[in-house]
């Protein structure tokens, strides 16, 4: 076997390897932006988290260093919102946009060695206040959110991009920046809040036409537990995910936890790789206010007592989205780990 396909069979076994190494299931990060706003970035700008690479990265570090010392065995990188199109229209030049999409991967990977350090220091698996310190396989994954994300309108809820927004706009979109994280350091690229399937299917493309040699996971969201918020059938999206070799797990992220269920059973009819899920606080962004408002209704309770019932569904990585804290990704591991075989 030659290196290229040594590689290409390395790479697409990556998330099952790394499963098998975590005992059958892992534990995704959970709010990244709600996060820093939680301890008090203002984000309130088109760049939304990514600002931070710009006036707080110590906070990108620490936020990441958090996650990680409650459990979670992926982080994401601050680059949901960080595209060189929204650094370039704060005056940035293409050069300076460029880096400061690696540091968001680079910050991720620092966190993850200020991490393993402690853990060495420490002599127990966990600290006297409850932090976890397991020397264990931590993979770092570059965020890639949608157009809609970059948009900032809220629109990654609505996956409405208008008739002028074709196949070929939306991967001219994303190709620089998905290069560029592939080439970051990053162990995978976890698209995030893909709200429709043409975008499913640019990011596939982009994928194979580009030669990307990292792999990436496809998380679509929802706001009906049937389909993608598009309206795009979530089955159809997620065999977009299941045809692609490079693409090594399909899910769900910011979307109500009382929907996860049944979004789970739909995507287990068509695929056989692994099922990511992360869903949000069960709140919803009115893209208008530019908040999180509480759904009327039916409440989500605390989600963290369904997760093993997740999994028994079908899903193997799980985590949380917007407005989900440590404090949940403690809860999900804690959950967790007696189903964990190692
Ligand atoms: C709107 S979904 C945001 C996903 C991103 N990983 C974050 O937690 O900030
Ligand atoms: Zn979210």
């Amino acid at each position: 076997m030659g290196t290229v396909d040594a590689n290409a069979q390395s790479s697409s076994s990556l998330i099952k390897d790394f499963l098998h190494k975590c005992g059958g299931v892992a534990v995704i990060d959970g709010g990244f932006a709600t996060e820093l706003e939680r301890h008090g970035a203002d984000l309130n700008d088109p760049l939304w988290s990514a600002k931070c690479l710009l006036t707080d990265p110590h906070l990108v570090r620490a936020v990441h260093l958090d996650y990680l010392e409650a459990g979670a065995d992926i982080i994401l990188s601050s680059s949901y919102q960080a595209t060189i199109q929204g650094f370039k229209a704060k005056g940035y030049s293409l050069e300076e946009s460029e880096s400061l999409l690696k540091r968001s991967v680079e910050i991720a990977c620092e966190a993850r060695d200020v991490y393993y350090t402690r853990c060495c220091k420490s002599s127990s698996d966990h600290s006297t206040d409850g932090k976890v310190l397991k020397q264990r396989p931590i993979l770092v994954a570059a965020s890639v959110g949608s157009y809609g994300a970059y948009l900032a309108d809220g629109s990654e809820y609505s996956g409405e991009y208008g008739d002028a927004i074709d196949l070929k706009f939306l991967k001219d979109f994303h190709r620089r920046r998905v290069q560029l994280l592939a080439e970051s350091g990053a162990d995978l690229i976890a698209f995030e809040t893909v709200p429709n399937k043409l975008e499913a299917q640019a990011f596939v493309e982009l994928l194979e036409e580009e030669d990307i040699k990292t792999p990436a996971w496809l998380s679509f969201n929802s706001k009906d537990g049937i389909n993608v918020v598009s309206g795009d059938s979530l089955s159809e999206c997620a065999a977009i995910g299941e045809s692609c070799e490079k693409v090594l797990a399909v899910g769900i992220n910011c979307t109500p936890p009382r929907f996860i269920l049944d979004l789970i059973r739909s995507i287990n009819q068509v695929t056989t790789k692994p099922i990511l899920i992360y869903p949000n606080s069960g709140e919803s962004y009115d893209g208008d206010r530019k908040e999180w408002v509480r759904n009327t209704g039916i409440a989500d309770e605390d989600f963290v007592p369904y997760v093993n019932k997740w999994c028994d569904a079908g899903a193997s990585l799980v985590g949380g989205c917007c407005r989900t804290t440590p404090n949940t990704i403690r809860e999900i591991h804690h959950a967790l780990s007696s189903r964990r075989t190692v």
